[in-house]
């Protein structure tokens, strides 16, 4: 069974050694999607949907959400490497949350654009470990 949890974040960013519009300073309204699977507890639930929103609220919301990017990443701010990195995330702090419960970060899909966005797998990110 899993469990998914969106989230929304606004952003700019410019990308680099990139030749087009997107060169400039732009914004957008960044969409994030968690999914996780597991077994059902007791009551019923795989990961509190409190849980995974206690993470990605301090670990991304937090740090990324009306700011500029470029001075906070490490990397060119693709949708790309991002989803990399919100992966590497939650996966670290959902690890510590749920030390006894057998629940695993399956996907992150970051929507840049209502009409683009990356994903990672599981399978995706484990082979590029
Ligand atoms: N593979 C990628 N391609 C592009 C990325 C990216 O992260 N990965 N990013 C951009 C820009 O940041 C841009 O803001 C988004 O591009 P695009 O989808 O072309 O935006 P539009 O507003 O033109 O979208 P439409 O829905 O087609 O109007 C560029 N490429
Ligand atoms: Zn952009």
């Amino acid at each position: 069974m899993s469990v998914t949890k969106s989230f929304t974040f606004d952003s700019a960013h410019r990308l680099d050694d990139y030749i087009g519009k997107c060169a400039n300073l732009h914004g957008h309204t960044y969409k994030l999607e968690v999914t996780i699977k597991g077994r059902t507890d007791h009551r019923g639930i795989v990961v509190d949907f409190g849980d995974i929103k206690g993470i990605v609220n301090e670990q991304i919301i937090a740090k990324y959400d009306h700011r500029f990017l470029n001075d906070l990443m490490p990397f060119n701010t693709t949708a790309e490497n991002m989803v990399f990195h919100f992966f590497e995330i939650i996966d670290t702090y959902l690890k510590q949350l749920i030390d006894n419960t057998p629940c695993r970060l399956m996907k992150v899909r970051l929507w840049e654009t209502p009409t683009a966005y990356a994903e990672l797998t599981r399978e995706d990110y484990d082979a590029a470990e």
